[in-house]
């Protein structure tokens, strides 16, 4: 990680347990937002109007956090916009590191040179996704969650997708949903693969399949989408780690009650999604195995399963390019 700019040691899954032995993941540190007219968002300084060309997203194809932001640039047709920039899947080192071109906006071979050079002194994890301001050459904000709500509104008319992923009328239930989701769930699974105690891991187990069956009653109550005909940043946000689930959580995070595809509604949802315009480009299992098994304190040999099958596996798409600027 980066201690006042310098990177110190050699990567690490896990920096912090709280008392039980339990997984604790670093809050980010950069809170602006682009808005349309580059007023200031609910967090951090204003003096980021949308604009195209000017954004940067910085992304890793494995990460489901990531790929939040990267489903929400497809929906919202912003592909031209915002332009990106893939790390390789697997982690060194030194964290996340940039294929032979480098990462084509900054020259810079890992991800940790683009948060000191926006922060020379910063200190912490260098996690994915990054939204990069070319012209003020900072960071404006590395926490999925804000970004996936930036792409919704924040580019005002340069978004050619018209679809909402956060209407105003379910905002609150998609809160409530998002929190219940991220808890048990999206990091559940987390919680689950990088506990250090047996109770820690027993409770992060029985929370996942807990949440999985709940979802499966829910879906098949009511469809297609979390909430009915509208499909909203809660669909992303289950997605992502539903798409994982069996060729990563299942064995090596111990997930392993049931498969993803025991799950017939939630099977079904994932193909669901998959068929959504844009969704599919987002999916890249070979990036998604490789990421996974390169984490050595659970997977010492860095070998790469050569399974499961996937129902739906050929209607994903491989990396188009380990460095698209
Ligand atoms: N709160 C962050 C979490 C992002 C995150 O943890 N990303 C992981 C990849 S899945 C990462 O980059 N980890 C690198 C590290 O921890 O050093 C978000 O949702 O944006």
């Amino acid at each position: 990680m980066l201690v006042d700019g310098k990177w110190t040691g050699a990567w690490q899954p896990v920096q912090a347990t709280d008392a039980k032995g339990g997984f604790v993941r670093q809050a980010s540190r950069f809170h602006h937002w682009v808005t349309p007219d580059g007023a200031p968002g609910p967090s951090g300084e204003g003096g980021f109007p949308a604009e195209p060309g000017r954004y940067h997203l910085y992304v890793a194809l494995t990460c489901p956090w990531a790929s939040r932001t990267l489903i929400a640039r497809k929906l919202k047709g912003l592909d031209e916009v915002v332009s990106l920039s893939v790390v390789e899947p697997e982690m060194t080192d030194q964290g996340w590191r940039f294929g032979a071109g480098g990462d084509g906006v900054n020259a810079k071979t890992y991800l940790h040179e683009i948060y000191t050079a926006a922060d020379p002194a910063c200190s912490g994890r260098a996690t994915v996704p990054v939204l990069w301001d070319r012209q003020r050459r900072t960071i404006v904000n590395n926490e999925s969650a804000d970004i996936l709500r930036m792409f919704n509104a924040g580019f005002g008319a340069w978004a050619r997708g018209a679809i909402d992923l956060y209407p105003e009328d379910l905002s609150g239930a998609i809160d409530a949903l998002g929190d219940e989701l991220y808890l048990r769930l999206n990091n559940g699974v987390y919680r689950a693969g990088f506990a250090t105690t047996q109770g820690a891991y027993e409770e992060a187990f029985t929370d996942v399949f807990a949440m999985l069956d709940w979802l499966e009653r829910r879906l098949a109550g009511q469809g297609p989408f979390l909430f009915g005909g509208r499909l909203t940043e809660a669909d992303i946000r289950l997605f992502v780690t539903l798409v994982r689930f069996d060729a990563a959580y299942h064995g090596l995070f111990k997930c392993n009650l049931r498969r993803l595809v025991d799950y017939g509604q939630l099977s079904a949802y994932v193909e669901r999604m998959l068929a959504v315009p844009g969704v599919s480009e987002t999916v890249d299992l070979d990036h998604i195995k490789r990421g996974y098994h390169a984490i050595r304190t659970l997977n010492p040999g860095g070998i790469v399963p050569l399974g499961p099958e996937l129902p739906w596996a050929g209607r994903t798409a491989r990396a188009a390019a380990p460095a698209e600027a």
